[in-house]
């Protein structure tokens, strides 16, 4: 990291080197300084259950053997009040002799709150807030989503040709974009708690759905839309050590149950959420994973999932690979059904365009589905 960065950009780099790391928790950097800038103790979030922080900043002052009494702790989130897994980072600030803290938001988290700042303020602690604020909630959009909505951040990704097709009517869909893209997309795959598809994938392509081009501290948990229990139980989704849910319909059919052992047996978890024609509940299931932790669900579905996520208005972001490559007509992204209108299309903005290698990468999402 340069030293010429300044504390809040420091902190933030650091923050994101915590991407694949903290879930659930946020992606928090802190950094400790003196008065006059010079850098006592730093560090990021670390695993679930492991040090904040603010935890990590102050072992790195105290293992370099610097006084952090009177110093300046910067730090991108609101400094927890509570205990969680550890204890309370405000506490910990306090006890050392922090002087001063700049943090850049306030946590949503219920159990937070300002309470963090509160209790430093009590203790004297001069507390600013602020700096950093936008790209700390944009680097946490999906534990900002949770805490708020109770939902996870949908983030769709689809790969396709310049004319939007993402398989041959015979299914052929391997591969479209090139392995630069690809590689793109398993990052995206590593900063998500868990990657979901639909059971018209699972039975097409029998996809891994895994973190393979890149390394990475722990694997997403895949989640399959499967009303009939349809996965194959050989399938290379449990080839990869992690959890495996599966959401389904209701049934006491008993070759349905026989499916349900089988999977179980797996290591899958079979969780049935009926909806309308005896499909999944979208809706509860998104705050079923909001519930079990999920920050930041990844989609790589098949055109009827993404249809019927987007016409229920629960997809946050796309996350588009196109290749410079026409197909014609084939599968499409999304089955939006027969609109009759184009004033019924999903409307989009976009977000970066990138180039990525012969790809294209375009981040879109629908007016307004960050304002919460
Ligand atoms: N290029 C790309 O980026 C990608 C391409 N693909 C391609 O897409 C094709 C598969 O697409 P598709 O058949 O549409 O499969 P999907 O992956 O979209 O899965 C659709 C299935 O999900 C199940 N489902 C359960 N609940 C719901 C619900 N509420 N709404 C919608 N579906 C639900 C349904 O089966 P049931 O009722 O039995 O549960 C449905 O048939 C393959 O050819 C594959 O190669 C796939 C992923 C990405
Ligand atoms: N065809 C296509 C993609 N397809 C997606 O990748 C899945 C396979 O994942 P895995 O088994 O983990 O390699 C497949 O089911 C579909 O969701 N992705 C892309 O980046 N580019 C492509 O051209």
């Amino acid at each position: 990291m340069p030293e010429s960065l300044q504390p809040m950009e420091r902190c933030l780099a650091l923050a994101r080197s915590a991407l694949m790391l903290s879930n659930p928790n946020p992606r928090v950097g802190c950094v400790i300084t003196t008065a006059d800038g010079q850098i006592l103790g730093q560090g990021h979030t670390q695993q679930a259950g492991g040090p904040h922080a603010e935890i990590m900043a102050l072992r790195d002052a105290t293992a370099a053997g610097h006084d952090v009494r009177g110093a300046t702790a910067y730090v991108t989130l609101e400094p927890c009040a509570h205990h969680g897994r550890t204890g309370p980072c405000c506490d910990a600030l306090i006890a050392a002799g922090i002087g001063r803290v700049v943090a850049s938001l306030e946590d949503p988290n219920p159990l937070v709150g300002g309470k963090g700042f509160a209790r430093l303020r009590a203790a004297g602690v001069n507390v600013e807030i602020g700096p950093g604020a936008e790209e700390s909630r944009a680097l946490n959009i999906g534990f900002f989503s949770r805490m708020v909505r109770g939902t996870p951040w949908v983030r769709l990704k689809v790969a396709a040709s310049l004319d939007g097709t993402t398989a041959l009517h015979n299914g052929a869909s391997q591969w479209i974009t090139s392995s630069i893209a690809r590689a793109d997309g398993h990052a995206w795959r590593a900063r998500a708690c868990a990657v979901l598809t639909g059971s018209g994938t699972v039975l097409a392509d029998n996809p891994r759905l895994d973190v393979r081009e890149l390394s990475t501290p722990r694997q997403p948990q895949a989640v399959v839309v499967d009303s009939r229990l349809q996965t194959p139980p050989e399938s290379r989704l449990f080839a990869t050590a992690r959890g495996v849910l599966i959401y389904s319909s209701l049934s006491e059919d008993p070759a349905f149950l026989q499916r349900k052992a089988a999977l179980e047996a797996c290591g899958a978890s079979v969780v049935a959420l009926p909806g309308p024609g005896g499909q999944v509940d979208l809706a509860k299931m998104l705050r079923h994973l909001g519930e079990h932790g999920i920050n930041e669900l990844h989609v790589e579905a098949g055109q009827r999932l993404n249809g019927a996520l987007l016409r229920a208005g629960l997809v946050d972001e796309l996350l588009l690979y196109l290749a410079p490559l026409l197909l014609g007509t084939g599968r499409g992204m999304t089955d939006l059904g027969p609109l009759e209108m184009l004033a019924q299309g999903q409307p989009l903005e976009f977000g970066a365009v990138e180039r990525l290698g012969a790809d294209l990468r375009i981040l879109a999402r629908p007016p307004g589905r960050a304002d919460f």
